[in-house]
């Protein structure tokens, strides 16, 4: 699709974001709505035939169907010990015990084989899952979009890293035994009628069907508490998060206790759903408990009919005693066989809450990305936000192409900017200025596409990264990593085909940028840190870094946002003369008046939708103001 034509986005497709404040009322429940996400995530998991997964699950039916078989063998062991023990058959007897060592060996092989499969499809679920959800929530601005502008899909981060982790967890616990219960149940529903008559598997198939009713109704309430209870349980964790990234701040103000307070507020919520779902859950494990035990019982009462009415009248003590015992096996093994589907169901309310969790995000994702500006309905293509670096799209001395633009903040109806036009060339260094609030970062947001605008047309004609247009954000970004990840990024060649050369640049850049120090105390540009960059940087090193990371890049068009606040006028001075001599066009936002000899036009956003230009006199003698 034409690069161009993609950045292109006018009134038409700029649709607003959706209010997306207002809370998802809907209780999630065992419902249709379930069964179409467990489908969906089905697919995820086994997306072909030939799929790992799939043939996972292959083996595991092989290996549960002869465990099976060989349960079975051991089942009758004992109605055959009745007979050679009724019988005194001594050489029987120490053959049966021979067979029965054999196949006990085997069953436990088996057993622990069927448990190492689960374990292993446990992890190859996760992994898929965990990836697909990645690959959703990386790709353009999902996950801008989910964590900034939409209010409505709590914890995003713990839906992906645990809610996904116990999904798949549940479900490998549930796979065996779900997996042989078509088979099993056949083969004892056969072996039951064999043995008592239809009164028998009837009897069995009822007493499942009340269990199944009991257990729908218990279950209902469990799936939307257990929901509510991961949604606060993210809460809490990241209440923890944040005092963690913001340790120093919260000391300096001596917060100790207003969060010790406030965190044990959620650690309250939570810990009230917490027991609200297990008093729910109460009721559920008294039916299946009562289930199980009404179960063992009911075999009994099975056999016992065609005791009573005399059909094994004819038969020695041994004889009925060794075919009771058959048929108590199979009957049992039959009610069993249900009852563990029953009990199923505890597993099963977890695993319907996390399906829903996921499944929502799934689809949230998936509608932001058909609804994002860079999505081409036609042809279902999406334009890549992130991988345009080394694109030149449109005219060379051109970045910005900004036509009778109007925007507003997400959930505001006032315009904090009106039909703006404005040109942005090579040399028409611009900076932006204006009170608190009144747009400027969200100028650069709707440059950037993370907001759309209210009417209007931009059009960003170079490339994004080295040789195009870069910003840099108010808050300076710092990834994890070593000094040169730092540098380079959001490059992901960790070693460019230019080996040392690149060293020497990188070494140079930070000298220029006033942070060479870094490199002593990283021990190396390669060194790996165990800290985190936030808080062993002062904010003024974290703005130099940015600036070395800029020189690095040597983007035609460099977007700062408030990038020297931290630096005294001195060092702001050196690090913008060095941009323009790498040859960078400016935007600048600031509210410094030191800015402006740096720059030839300025735009002063002056709140309700007003702004106004001013040629700026350091702008003289640079290249032409090209802005309308
Ligand atoms: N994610 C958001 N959701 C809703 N409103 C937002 C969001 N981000 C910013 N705003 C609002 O949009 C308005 C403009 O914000 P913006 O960040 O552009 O201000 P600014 O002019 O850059 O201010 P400053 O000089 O403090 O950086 C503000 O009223 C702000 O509260």
């Amino acid at each position: 699709m034409c690069m161009e034509a993609l950045l292109t986005f006018s009134a038409q497709r700029m649709a607003r974001p959706e209010k997306a404040n207002v809370r998802n009322t809907k209780r999630p429940k065992l419902d249709w709505k379930f069964v179409e996400r467990f489908i969906n995530i089905q697919k995820v998991l086994f997306p072909s035939w030939s799929s790992q997964s799939v043939l996972m699950f292959g083996t595991l039916l092989v290996v549960t169907l002869t465990e099976q078989l060989i349960i079975y063998q051991v089942g009758i062991l004992p109605s055959h010990f009745y007979n050679v023990l009724a019988d005194q058959d001594y050489s029987n007897f120490k053959s049966l015990l021979a067979t029965a060592v054999v196949l006990i060996v085997f069953n436990s092989t088996l057993k622990s084989v069927d448990q190492y499969i689960c374990n292993r499809m446990y992890v190859s679920w996760r992994k898929t899952l965990t990836e697909s959800l990645h690959t959703a929530y990386f790709q353009g601005r999902v996950y801008y979009t989910l964590n900034v502008l939409r209010e409505d899909i709590d914890n995003p981060d713990q839906r992906i890293s645990q809610d996904a982790e116990r999904l798949c967890k549940q479900m490998s616990s549930m796979a065996s035994r779900l997996i042989v219960s078509p088979f099993t149940l056949t083969y004892y529903t056969y072996h039951c009628y064999y043995s008592t008559g239809w009164i028998g598997p009837v009897s069995i198939f009822g007493y499942f069907l009340i269990g199944t009713i009991a257990n729908k109704i218990l279950m209902g309430p469990i799936v939307s508490t257990l929901f509510e209870q991961e949604k606060l349980e993210g809460d809490f964790r990241f209440k923890h998060m944040q005092i963690r990234v913001n340790a120093e701040s919260a000391a300096f103000y001596r917060a100790g206790k207003v969060e010790h307070m406030r965190t044990n507020r959620r650690l309250q919520a939570l810990l009230q759903t917490q027991t609200t779902l297990i008093n729910k859950e109460l009721w559920l494990y008294i039916g299946v408990n009562m289930f199980d035990y009404l179960g063992g019982f009911l075999s009994y009462v099975i056999i016992a009919i065609p005791i009573f009415t005399g059909v094994y009248d004819g038969l020695s003590p041994g004889e009925l005693s060794a075919l009771i015992s058959k048929n108590a096996f199979v009957c049992i093994y039959l009610i069993n066989g249900f009852t563990q589907i029953i009990d199923l169901s505890t597993t099963l309310s977890d695993v319907a809450g996390y399906t829903h969790r996921i499944g929502e995000l799934i689809e949230e994702m998936d509608k932001i990305l058909h609804t994002q500006c860079d999505y081409d309905p036609a042809s279902g293509e999406n334009y890549d936000f992130d991988s345009d670096f080394n694109i030149h799209a449109g005219p060379v001395d051109t970045a910005f192409i900004i036509d009778h633009l109007s925007y507003k903040s997400p959930y505001s109806e006032q315009l904090l900017v009106e039909d703006l036009s404005l040109t942005i060339s090579q040399g028409s260094h611009l900076l932006v200025v204006g009170n608190t609030g009144t747009g400027k970062t969200s100028l650069l947001r709707v440059l950037n596409r993370l907001w759309e605008a209210d009417s209007g047309f931009v059009q960003m004609t170079t490339c994004f990264g080295p040789r195009g247009t870069l910003f840099l954000p108010q808050k300076p970004y710092l990834t994890d990593g070593t000094l040169r990840e730092q540098v380079i990024y959001p490059l992901k060649d960790i070693y460019p085909v230019s080996g040392s050369v690149d060293d020497d640049r990188i070494i140079q850049f930070l000298e220029l940028a006033g942070v060479s120090s870094l490199l002593k105390r990283t021990g190396g540009l390669d060194e790996d840190v165990d800290w985190n960059w936030y808080d062993v940087l002062s904010p003024g090193e974290m703005q130099r870094l940015s600036f070395a990371r800029l020189f690095y890049l040597q983007p035609k068009y460099a977007v700062l946002d408030e990038a020297t606040s931290a630096l005294t006028e001195e060092a702001e001075g050196k690090l913008y003369r060095t941009c323009k001599q790498l040859g960078m066009t400016l935007i600048s936002l600031g509210h410094r008046s030191s800015l402006e000899k740096y720059h030839v036009v300025q735009l002063q956003l002056c709140g309700g939708g007003q702004w106004e230009f001013t040629r700026l006199k350091g702008g003289e003698s640079s290249s032409r103001d090209e802005t309308k």
